[in-house]
């Protein structure tokens, strides 16, 4: 699968950028439409051992690909875009998976006419259960949007959403990986508490993870009534969800998550 016969080059290949190719790979994405770019001699060479696909200098890639995915840090993007902003022919689809940074940072820095996608995905691509939210930015038409989607959906789930939801997104499902290791770790560390082996409370929170995880999408119940459901009257759930209350687990929630979304706004006003 290449929709189009089109060659993605991958911009600043790190985590999310491997992730990306991988995926494609996976999906069929012809090893010779596929360009990745790195900072690194040797991370280049990794690339092209393990994946089989060209890596090249950024400007090779603007010249040969006609879809860009940018995958460097936000606070790498004004540099990168100095080297090859002039040199982007207004026909190439720009695909933005930056967090942060909205489309019109691409759009000040790109020739005029550029077509900018906005993209917020999530490290579960790389077992394909990303949640990928897709915005279009200036001059970015259904057709770009459906190509980007193509190209996501191997990976995992797709949504379009306003570009003025995008620090929302971000974080929410952006991060959101992170905050469930961050609960299961901590779970892990209870059993430790209570006295199981490591390995054991490893093995029965995240069996409970995947369980639960599948009884959300699969189920099509609210949580509240699967919480519910599991929630005997004097029973034990009660007793953990009364300290789970007392020491704020839900306004932690709301406060850690504004405070993702603020970080966002805050790259953005530190990139213009
Ligand atoms: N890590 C995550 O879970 C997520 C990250 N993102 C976004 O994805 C982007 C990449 O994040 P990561 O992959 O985590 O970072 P990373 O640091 O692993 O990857 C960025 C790569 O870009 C390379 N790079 C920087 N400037 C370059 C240049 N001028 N030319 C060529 N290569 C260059 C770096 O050497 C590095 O390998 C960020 O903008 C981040 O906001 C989005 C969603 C989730
Ligand atoms: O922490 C970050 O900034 C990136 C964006 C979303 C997930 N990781």
């Amino acid at each position: 699968m290449a929709p189009g016969g089109h060659t993605v080059a991958v911009i600043g290949t790190g985590k999310i950028g491997e992730l990306m190719l991988s995926g494609l790979l996976r999906a069929g994405w012809p090893a010779s439409r596929l360009l990745a770019t790195t900072r690194r001699l040797t991370r280049a060479e990794e690339l092209a051992t393990r994946y089989g696909i060209r890596v090249v200098d950024n400007l090779t890639a603007v010249a040969e690909a006609d879809v860009l995915a940018i995958s460097v840090k936000p606070q790498d993007a004004a540099a990168l875009l100095e080297e090859i902003g002039p040199k982007v022919p207004s026909d190439k689809l720009v695909i933005s998976l930056c967090a942060g940074l909205p489309t019109s940072f691409f759009g000040k820095r790109l020739p005029d006419g550029t077509p900018v996608i906005r993209v917020m995905t999530n490290t579960p691509a790389l077992v394909d259960q990303a949640m990928t939210a897709i915005s279009a930015g200036p001059y970015a038409t259904g057709a770009h949007l459906s190509l980007a989607e193509e190209m996501f959906t191997p990976l995992g789930a797709t949504i379009r959403v306003p570009e003025s939801q995008q620090d929302a997104v971000t974080a929410l499902s952006g991060s959101g990986p992170a905050y469930f290791y961050l609960l299961v770790e901590a779970m892990i560390d209870a059993g430790i508490l209570l006295g199981l082996p490591r390995q054991v409370a490893h093995e029965l929170i995240v069996q409970t993870a995947i369980g639960s995880a599948t009884m959300l999408r699969d189920s099509g119940e609210h949580p509240v009534k699967l919480r519910e459901a599991v929630t005997s009257p004097a029973g034990t759930t009660i007793s953990a969800i009364r300290e789970l209350e007392k020491h704020g687990v839900r306004a932690a929630l709301l406060a850690a998550l504004e405070a993702a979304r603020d970080r966002a706004r805050e790259i953005a006003a530190q990139s213009d």
